[in-house]
């Protein structure tokens, strides 16, 4: 084998636990204890309450502006960041309140030093709402989902800890196949194959836990309550016209015009003051677990690449997609939009930002990969050094080659089956997040508010409650609940509203599910009256785009990535298909090796072609 070609750091130096992986090592703050910031935990201790009162934006304007150098320690970083998203989204998003399209200073200024120091950006992201967002009931107890309870919630609702804390739950099943990666790619290097094996196994043992865990979505967060209750707060402020966020967020007292790239004012003397203006207003996607560095480490290591959305592997993109915002970083803001747009026109580069406009490889899909600019600064920087060292995949198409060959041995054979099965199991965790997004924002966009629990039978045409599955037991209903979505999420995707399916996940309820409402009912035309919230919008049966947190067209793309996930899997099958292929066209007898003919197809192709 080669010799070593990066060297990677050890996880601790990435700020990655070799026990909880992504979760921090020791459990999360509960509360800062420093009495200066009393005045931000109060908030917090009343804050549901506050704003389901609405009064959260009062309370909050009488907030001073605080020093975040008070903060002395990662831990207090952290659980200040998390204060700082829950009462800056809850300022925002308001309880059926008016949007806000500034947020004050003493939210702002604090939050977005912060989120320097932590490497994040300031809006809420996978890390603040999962990462940072639990605590063990039991101290000594294990971290799954019996002893875990969420710090923080927008809604109040279980709904929304449980959302949390399977994630959690996840990320905490996921980092026992941290080590093995590392492991794996060194063994690799060493040629140690015996040992390769065991790490590949472990990380399926890892993969299969975390679709346990993944599958439990469903028992105790309910599709109605995330869809319009909680993931409105999760939102950012990019792509958000619709819901009264045109321009953005402007964040009051945080001066835009600083870069910290090059440590220097920008020079803003030719700038209309229209432009001016424009600099104040900040983009940002919402949170979304593909922000878990976990997943994106599963594709890094196996190697698996997603491709812009509705593209074929190495196909160059037509120029409609080319235009598609995901070929193209985002411009940070409406105002850089502009400056970018003047110094297109003039040729200057002076005030370009490191991360904006610039070229992305082609082949990669750029949702996924801007999803790490939200990802805690150590975390980003391992996938990347990840990414330079990755050598399980190249590894495995060798073995691809010694295959066909015929030199295989046995543990090399185990080795491609022990790859292919982790990538069947992190496809597999694929399918089961493309059923849970399609009844939880496919679904419940179609059918709009009004329709609680999955549908009532409001239009009692079209729904029907089978009494047996009402009384079994809930276990079982889940499992056959399961099975429907399974047979519904195509469907559903793939705009086929005719069917009328029953959802059973609250069998105590016997409600049914109606993919949509029917268009002219005046349960249609009540939806459209309907003001949004965020990303909780009806949308209307007939329109085949359900739009992401992060803007993405949902189903298309993440049918993709998980097709990806698949198509990366080695195929072994011995090449009797060429022999054939060539004997037709050749016209003649050639014979190929079998097993037993020592042989090897190198030899035997060349002979064949220099005949
Ligand atoms: C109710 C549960 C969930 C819903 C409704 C949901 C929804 C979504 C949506 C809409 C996207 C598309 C990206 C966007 O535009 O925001 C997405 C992507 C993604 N989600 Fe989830 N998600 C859920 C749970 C999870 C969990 C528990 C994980 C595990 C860490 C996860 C991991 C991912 C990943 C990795 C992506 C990027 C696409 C990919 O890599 O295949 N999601 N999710």
């Amino acid at each position: 084998m080669p010799g070593k070609v990066f060297a990677m750091q050890k996880l601790e130096d990435y700020d990655i636990s070799p026990i909880t992986g992504f979760l921090p090592s020791e459990p999360p703050l509960r509360r800062l204890t420093n009495p200066y910031f009393e005045v931000w935990e109060s908030t917090m201790d009343d804050f549901n309450a506050l704003l389901l009162a609405g009064r959260l934006r009062e309370r909050v304007r009488k907030l001073p502006v605080l020093d975040y150098k008070q903060l002395s320690s990662k831990p207090e970083h952290r659980r200040a960041f998390l204060v700082l998203c829950m009462l800056s989204h809850g300022y925002v998003w308001g309880k059926h309140e008016e949007v806000s399209e500034s947020l004050p200073a003493c939210l702002a200024v604090p939050w977005t030093k912060i989120a320097t120091v932590l490497g994040v950006c300031p809006v809420v992201c996978h890390a603040s709402v999962v990462l940072w967002n639990y605590k063990p009931l039991w101290e000594d107890g294990p971290l799954d989902l019996s002893n875990l309870g969420a710090l923080a919630t927008y809604s109040g609702s279980v709904d929304e800890a449980w959302f949390y804390l399977v994630t959690v739950a996840i990320e905490a099943s996921g980092a026992p196949a941290l080590k093995p990666i590392m492991s794996a790619i060194e063994n690799i290097e060493l040629g140690q194959e015996e040992q390769l094996l065991v790490n590949l196994n472990d990380i399926q043992s890892c993969l299969k836990n975390m679709n346990v865990d993944l599958a439990r979505m469903s028992e105790k967060c309910d599709p109605y309550v995330f869809y319009w209750k909680i993931r409105p707060y999760l939102a950012g402020w990019e792509n958000m016209a619709d819901a009264g966020l045109p321009l953005g967020l402007i964040y009051e007292g945080v001066d835009n015009f600083w870069y910290t790239e090059t440590d220097e004012y920008a020079d803003m003397s030719h700038l209309s003051e229209a432009e001016r203006v424009l600099q104040q207003y900040r983009t940002y996607a919402g949170g979304s677990a593909a922000q878990s560095s976990l997943i994106h480490t599963m594709d890094v290591a196996f190697g698996v690449e997603h491709h812009p959305t509705g593209e074929r592997k190495f196909r160059r993109p037509s120029n409609a997609q080319r235009l598609d915002r995901y070929n193209n970083m985002p411009p940070v803001s409406p105002g850089e939009q502009l400056a970018s747009k003047r110094r297109s026109e003039s040729g200057s580069a002076s005030m370009q930002r490191s991360y904006s406009n610039e070229p992305v490889k082609s082949n990669r899909n750029n949702f996924i990969q801007t999803m790490r600019k939200y990802m805690p600064r150590e975390h980003r920087h391992f996938l990347s050094d990840l990414e330079k060292a990755a050598n399980i995949r190249p590894y495995m198409l060798k073995l691809q080659n010694i295959h066909e060959l015929g030199d295989i041995t046995t543990v090399q054979t185990q080795l491609l089956d022990a790859y292919n099965a982790c990538l069947d199991q992190l496809k597999a965790f694929r399918d089961k997040h493309v059923q849970i997004v399609s009844l939880y924002i496919v679904n419940q966009a179609r059918k709009g508010p009004n329709i609680p629990h999955g549908g009532f039978a409001i239009d009692g045409s079209r729904t029907t409650a089978p009494k047996e599955k009402a009384t079994g037991s809930r276990t079982q209903a889940i499992k056959d609940s399961a099975t429907e979505q399974d047979s519904t999420s195509d469907s559903m995707s793939d705009g086929d509203e005719t069917k009328s399916k029953v959802n059973i996940l609250y069998p105590q309820t016997a409600l049914s599910t109606s993919p949509s409402v029917p268009k002219n009912s005046s349960l249609y035309k009540l939806n459209n009256l309907l003001p949004t919230l965020g990303l909780a919008k009806f949308v209307d049966p007939e329109s085949k785009v359900v739009r992401g947190t992060g803007g993405t067209n949902v189903m298309p793309f993440l049918k993709q990535s998980r097709d990806e996930t698949a198509d990366t899997k080695i195929i072994t099958q011995q090449p009797p298909k060429l022999d054939q292929a060539l004997g037709q066209v050749n016209g003649d007898e050639a014979v190929a090796p079998t097993d037993s003919s020592k042989q090897s197809w190198t030899d035997w192709l060349s002979k064949t072609i220099q005949q």
